[in-house]
């Protein structure tokens, strides 16, 4: 089977500094893929280049068998990406701007409004039909960015921190979303903080680290190489901590701040 996404050396520099460096990473279909990595890893950096917001420095990525950069339209038709910094327009309402995008996408005036009526509703953002954009709060404009990004029902979702800042009924609501997707054939790959989340919904995890790929491979997998004090399976927090937390201690050593209180 085609895989849904497949990098091969994907690099990017900022000047000479190496943000993402040789990650090569292979999502089959149906796959639920959490990418992880302490603050600054190169997780955002790595979204945006496999959605096209960004342009590799080196390195290829296929999404569903097509190259990224050689046919970035249809790339883009097949999936849908929440981005880091939603990037909405304020000066809308939540339905003008889903409106927007579904014909941005070439679905039909009545597909259109039926789905954002659908989304805005599944997503409880129905109730104040004049706000606009900019006055939503962080947590509402993210449910209008995940609306936006499935309303023309993608084989692949890329989601950059889906769960930041909204809250637990919401976020309840969206797994239920996401594991409905899954279980429809979808693809969904996502970077997230909440490790007790991404314990309970991926298949696959990633973990990279000062933008390199440190390990990846089912959660069973990754247990397998982790040894817990009291000998039971390990958690993905206690597996996260164990790869990536001793180098972070090390460029930090935990000291007191005194001062404080
Ligand atoms: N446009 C840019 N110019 C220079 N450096 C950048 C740029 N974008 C990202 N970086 C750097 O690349 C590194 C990776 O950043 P990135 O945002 O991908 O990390 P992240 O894993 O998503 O972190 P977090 O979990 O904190 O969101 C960081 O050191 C960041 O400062």
């Amino acid at each position: 089977m085609t895989p849904a996404v497949v990098t091969t050396g994907l690099t990017r520099r900022f000047g000479d500094f190496t943000a993402v460096e040789d990650i090569n990473l292979s999502v089959a279909p149906g796959q639920f893929y959490g990418f992880l990595g302490p603050n600054g890893a190169g997780k955002s950096t790595t979204i945006k280049m496999l959605t096209g917001l960004l342009a590799p420095t080196s390195g290829k990525i296929e999404i569903l068998g097509m190259d990224a950069t050689a046919s970035p339209m249809e790339v883009k038709r097949q999936i849908g990406v929440v981005p880091e910094g939603l990037a909405l327009f304020g000066r809308l309402t939540g339905a003008e701007y889903l409106k927007f995008v579904g014909q941005m996408y070439g679905l039909d005036k009545a597909l259109t409004r039926q789905r954002t009526t659908e989304l805005l509703e599944f997503m409880s953002l129905a109730s104040e039909p004049k706000k606009l954009i900019t006055d939503y709060s962080h947590g509402m404009q993210k449910k209008l960015a995940l609306a936006a990004a499935v309303i023309h029902g993608p084989k692949i979702l890329f989601l950059d921190e889906p769960f930041e800042g909204v809250d637990a009924i919401a976020a309840g609501t969206l797994k239920t979303m996401l594991q409905g997707m899954i279980a429809r054939g979808a693809t969904i790959f996502l970077t997230s903080h909440v490790l007790e989340i991404v314990e309970r919904l991926c298949t696959h995890i990633a973990i990279i680290d000062h933008g390199h790929l440190i390990t990846n491979g089912s959660l069973d997998e990754l247990r397998a190489g982790v040894q817990t004090p009291s000998g039971e399976r390990a958690t993905l927090e206690e597996i996260f901590i164990q790869v990536v937390g001793s180098k972070h201690t090390a460029d930090a050593p935990a000291r007191e701040l005194t001062w404080l209180g």
